[in-house]
């Protein structure tokens, strides 16, 4: 099942329980606009490269469209499209007052020089910068991007239309950015996780984590979660994963990471295992944090862990997700799970549009409530009409984005 469909799967099935017309159904499934460009591109050596950029704009109905930016050889536009429905989803489950969009460039990051990866932003925001704006489309970081590149692009976009810091979100914080954006993906992922072993009945003290991933995401999860005295137990990046049943101190492994190149290899205080080891570890919490497609129908049927969190966007199939909901186990869906992030990036659009400075403590009180609400929300609603979290979550999403339409007159 390729990416876009597999969300369609999701949506038909929360379509179907909220009884959604036939003919409302594709206004809402598919994207409003597609823009593919092409970048051309002087490199260091003096050779023109002509690259592929997308922005899918996916829907608007509940305010301007927002979804990140994403650098990765492995950019489509299948993959753009379904990052861009999912936000539509993802900013209307936490109720904030914006679209759904996605947008990247197929180009290996690690392969560009830093003058190079300049020169692809200000050229991509050339041929998209009439699409794009505060009040139309905001993007963000995302894989192969972060606040500097941010910085370039509010610096091409200004040429265009003049001071306009909201944008993109994701800046520096002594540029305009928000304090507690970077930590709000993994906080958010935290957060939600105790709510949920909450609700499973499971004391944070008495609960095992096993994490994939120790980048932005992962490691800020971590860190939260061993802080709310869960025994985060194994963690992982690209050189493999680290296991210890005794608790892996985790400022003692982020501290290993940074020194060594942002990398765990050779983390001492742990024994090694796979990547796909670590997912069939036998835990509490299993966060996947790295990459989509992790659990499939091949290895399903080995995870053990009491509760999944989909910190990383997909990365359960739709085939593993219907035997471990037919197993009762519940899955903290993506559109929920790593809403922190999207969540923070409107307190600082809301920020640059007030030109007012928040506060760290402000962004984190309000990420907790908003999350915190959106939740019980999905979680009652799951529980109310016997459908999974998933599907609950969507289902709360697309009720919010219909709504705005039919109000609005255009549907
Ligand atoms: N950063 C955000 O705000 C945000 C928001 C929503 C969703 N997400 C999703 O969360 C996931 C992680 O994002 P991030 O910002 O932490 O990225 P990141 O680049 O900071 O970290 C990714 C981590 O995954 C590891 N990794 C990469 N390939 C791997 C592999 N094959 N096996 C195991 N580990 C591997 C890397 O070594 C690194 O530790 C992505 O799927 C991203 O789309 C991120």
């Amino acid at each position: 099942m390729e990416a876009f469909e597999a969300v369609q799967h999701y949506f038909n099935m929360a379509a179907d329980e909220l009884e959604l017309e036939d003919d409302l159904r594709p206004l809402l499934a598919l994207p409003e606009r597609e823009i593919t460009v092409q970048i051309p591109v002087q490199m260091d050596d003096d050779r023109l490269v002509s690259l592929i950029g997308y922005r899918v704009q996916h829907n608007r109905a509940r305010g301007p469209m927002k979804g990140g930016l994403r650098y990765h050889h492995e950019v489509d536009l299948d993959e753009t499209r379904s990052l861009a429905s999912l936000m539509t989803w993802k900013t209307a489950v936490v109720n904030i007052p914006f679209g759904g969009a996605k947008g990247g460039v197929a180009v290996d990051s690690r392969a560009i020089s830093k003058r190079e990866k300049e020169r692809i932003t200000r050229k991509f925001v050339d041929e998209v910068h009439e699409l794009i704006g505060p009040d139309k489309d905001i993007p963000a970081p995302d894989m192969g991007t972060d606040h500097e590149v941010m910085a370039w692009f509010v610096n091409q976009y200004n040429k265009y239309a003049g001071f306009n810091p909201a944008v993109v979100t994701g800046k520096p914080v002594e540029h305009y950015g928000i304090p507690g954006r970077e930590e709000a993906t993994g906080r958010g992922v935290g957060i939600l996780t105790i709510k949920a072993l909450g609700r499973i009945g499971r004391k944070p003290a008495k609960s095992t984590i096993a994490i994939q991933g120790f980048g932005n995401v992962g490691s800020h999860a971590a860190k939260f979660l061993s802080e709310a005295e869960c025994k985060v137990v194994a963690i992982s990046d690209l050189s493999g994963g680290y296991y210890n049943p005794n608790g892996i101190d985790i400022l003692q492994a982020a501290r290993y990471s940074r020194e060594h190149g942002f990398s765990l290899a050779g983390y001492p205080e742990a024994e090694t295992v796979t990547n796909h080891q670590l997912l069939e570890l036998d835990v509490t919490v299993l966060i996947p944090a790295a990459l989509g497609g992790v659990i499939t129908c091949e290895n399903v049927d080995r995870i053990k862990a009491k509760l999944i969190v989909e910190a990383a966007n997909s990365p359960v199939r739709p085939d593993a997700d219907k035997v471990l909901t037919e197993r009762g186990i519940p899955i903290l869906p993506d559109i929920l799970a790593n809403a922190g992030g999207v969540t923070v990036s409107y307190f600082e659009w809301a920020q640059n549009r007030q030109f007012y400075q928040w506060n760290l403590n402000r962004v984190r009180g309000e990420l907790d409530h908003m999350l915190s609400t959106a939740f019980e929300q999905v979680w009652d609603l799951a529980v109310e009409r016997h459908v999974s979290l998933r599907t609950a979550a969507f289902m709360v999403g697309i009720d919010r984005v219909a709504r705005a339409m039919r109000l609005a007159g255009q549907a």
